[in-house]
């Protein structure tokens, strides 16, 4: 594997605020690397620093062994930036915006394929202010790979975004990493990085707090499972013999169901002992950890909750 982004212990501060206390991370080439943090915990910092768009205080960002610090004109042939909120003149049409970007760059993609790539063609003569925003996010992706970036920084871009819109977003990234552009994706939406991201790290005031697979954080150490279960009628006399399992940790019931929790067989364990006493549970549900579950874990905070400035 080839790392392409290095950043190591990278510290930024704004006056007396501290953005960015220690974070350092690497990304290899052809994956989707996510940034997760909370609204303030220092991801746009962290990226527009490796972008070249800030300079760091202290630690080391190389891009491709670059030093953005000493050559960020080099930076910007090989990294492309999406904005937040995409800044263009409300009367610009979307070719015009892809033509006017890719002058600005030494080897530009063909504006062309690119608006098939997004699903852009049948939108190219419309303005921007007259573009719904799943067609502005589209563009704003365009826009940061018609310099023909080797790694691409997708900062929040289905924020605000309808669940058909943001599907379509997602199938599009993934689109963009199998043409072979590294992509670092900044989210604070949990299911965004569940579902896209080979590795990240989880950022919380100014600090990784988190680093790994989705899969990896999602396990994390925890050995421990839980599943929920329907038992016939007149088998919920069942708790002793499934509470004496050793696999078996807890036994509560719920509602109609039984929630047991206990180690990785507990589930085959259960099963096979109700079996035995003629039981066949009527329904079996697994309750799976998720991303969100990891994040609330590390920082103690939910996701959308906004640190203090
Ligand atoms: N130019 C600036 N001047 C002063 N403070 C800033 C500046 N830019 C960011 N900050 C502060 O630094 C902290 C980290 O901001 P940053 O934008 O990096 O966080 P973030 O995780 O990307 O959050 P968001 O998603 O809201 O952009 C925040 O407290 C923010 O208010």
């Amino acid at each position: 594997m080839t790392t392409v982004v290095q950043v190591e212990n990278l510290r930024k501060s704004y006056g007396a605020k501290v953005a960015v206390a220690d974070v350092s991370f690497a990304v290899e080439r052809g994956e989707i690397f996510g940034i997760l943090g909370r609204n303030g915990a220092g991801k746009t910092t962290s990226v527009e620093t490796l972008a070249g768009l800030r300079r760091a205080d202290g630690g080391s960002v190389r891009v491709l062994g670059v030093d953005p610090r000493k050559d960020p004109q080099a930076i910007r042939t090989v990294v492309g930036v999406q904005l937040q909120e995409a800044r263009l003149p409300a009367r610009i049409t979307v070719i015009e915006a892809l033509h006017l970007f890719a002058s600005f760059y030494p080897d530009p993609a063909d504006p062309e394929e690119l608006l098939g790539m997004l699903g852009l063609t049948e939108h190219r003569g419309k303005q921007f202010a007259k573009l719904s925003g799943g067609l502005k996010q589209r563009l704003s992706i365009a826009l940061a790979l018609v310099g023909n970036p080797q790694v691409a920084i997708l900062d929040e871009l289905t924020t605000g975004l309808d669940p058909q819109a943001r599907r379509e977003v997602w199938d599009l990234v993934e689109r963009v990493r199998d043409s072979g552009v590294t992509i670092i994706l900044v989210t604070h939406f949990m299911d965004e990085a569940e579902r896209l991201c080979d590795r990240l790290v989880v950022i919380d005031e100014g600090r990784v707090v988190a680093a790994g697979s989705p899969a990896e954080l999602i396990r994390g150490g925890n050995d421990e499972r839980t599943f929920r279960m329907r038992l016939p009628d007149g088998a919920a006399d069942q708790f002793d013999l499934i509470g004496s399992l050793a696999d078996v940790h807890t036994v509560i019931a719920v509602e109609d169901e039984v929630e047991v929790t206990g180690s990785t067989h507990v589930l085959p364990a259960v099963i096979l002992a109700l079996a035995e006493s003629g039981i066949v549970p009527d329904e079996i549900r697994t309750m799976t950890r998720t991303l969100e579950d990891v994040f609330v874990d590390v920082t103690g905070h939910a996701p959308e909750e906004e640190l203090a400035a």
